[in-house]
């Protein structure tokens, strides 16, 4: 299928036009998969600098494994992922290293661990990559729970908050390193319609406020229209990627009925396939992702 070149949005939709000769991470032609098993194949993106980019496709179509790759934790089968014009898998394990230090992740679970409290999930980063004294590191955790709104948890254990509240203090914790660029898998996953817009103008206020790059992988489509600047999207079928654009050009313009109807979650008229990302993950009234 086609890969679709998307017109700009239209006036008053996009609100913040990232530079575009500002290309932070790119990926050309990358394989990926597990085993020989490929799981998507002729990924090509380009992630501008001080922008929010969407990584979307039906469920089980090979988002989370591109983000994967893209943080060091899979190595491409082929292909080229670079970050600010430097080649991430070529030379040592240290050199990946060097330029992991500039991410922060925040996975799917929000992952913090139970047997410590709020301050302390932050602050492990701090103490395992820096070498700040306590004090510092109190004011540096203190600062980034700020951020999230979070500074009346500090001393709470996971237990003690809400799931958008673990969230948040996901993203203290991402940010902890001052990273450039952040990672999210499905930031908004199990968030009710207003924490996970509250996670939104958060997740704006980190591209406007602190100027970072953000990769985003979700299914919630009004998260990605209000966020999201660019993105692709993965088809399961071919395992190719078969759209480029924001999730609302893509939403108002995409001639790929696939795309069309997943962006404006319409039942398919052609046949139903049996795969993700098929006719059933897009059913009408139903969240998008099937779940
Ligand atoms: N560690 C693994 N080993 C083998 N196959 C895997 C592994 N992790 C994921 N897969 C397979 O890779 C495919 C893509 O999975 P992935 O989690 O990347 O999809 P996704 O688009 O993020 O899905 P979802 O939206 O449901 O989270 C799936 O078929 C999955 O079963």
């Amino acid at each position: 299928m086609p890969v679709s070149t998307m017109p700009a949005a239209p006036p008053g939709e996009a609100a913040h036009k990232p530079d575009d000769s500002e290309t932070l991470l790119s990926l050309r032609d990358i394989t990926i998969g597990y085993g020989t098993k490929v799981i998507q194949s002729d990924v090509s993106l380009d992630v501008r600098r001080g922008s929010i980019f969407a990584i979307m496709g039906g469920s089980g179509c090979g988002k989370s494994t591109i983000l994967r790759s893209m943080v060091g934790l899979l190595r491409p089968m082929s292909g080229k992922y670079t970050v600010d014009g430097d080649d991430y898998w070529s030379g040592p394990d240290s050199h990946r290293t060097a330029l992991n230090r500039r991410f922060g992740v925040l996975f799917q679970s929000g992952a913090l661990w139970s047997s410590m409290t709020v301050g302390a999930n932050v602050s492990l980063p701090l103490e395992m990559f820096t070498r700040l004294g306590k004090d510092m590191i109190r004011h540096l955790v203190e600062m980034k729970l700020g951020l999230v709104g979070l500074s009346h948890a500090i001393d709470l254990y996971p237990s003690e908050i809400s799931g958008g509240m673990c969230k948040r203090a996901g993203l203290a914790r991402a940010m902890a390193l001052d990273p450039d660029v952040l990672f999210f898998d499905e930031p908004s996953a199990g968030l009710d319609p207003i924490t996970s817009a509250r996670l939104d103008d958060l997740i704006l206020t980190l591209r406007d406020g602190l100027g970072a790059t953000i990769v985003v992988v979700s299914h919630e489509l009004p998260s990605l229209f209000a966020i999201a600047d660019d993105g692709i999207f993965l088809d399961a079928q071919t395992k190719k990627p078969i759209a480029h654009g924001s999730p609302r050009d893509l939403r108002d313009h995409s001639t790929d009925p696939q795309v069309h109807a997943f962006m404006n979650r319409e039942a398919r008229t052609e046949p139903a396939t049996n795969g993700p990302g098929g006719a059933d993950t897009a059913r009408k009234g139903q969240n998008a992702s099937g779940k």
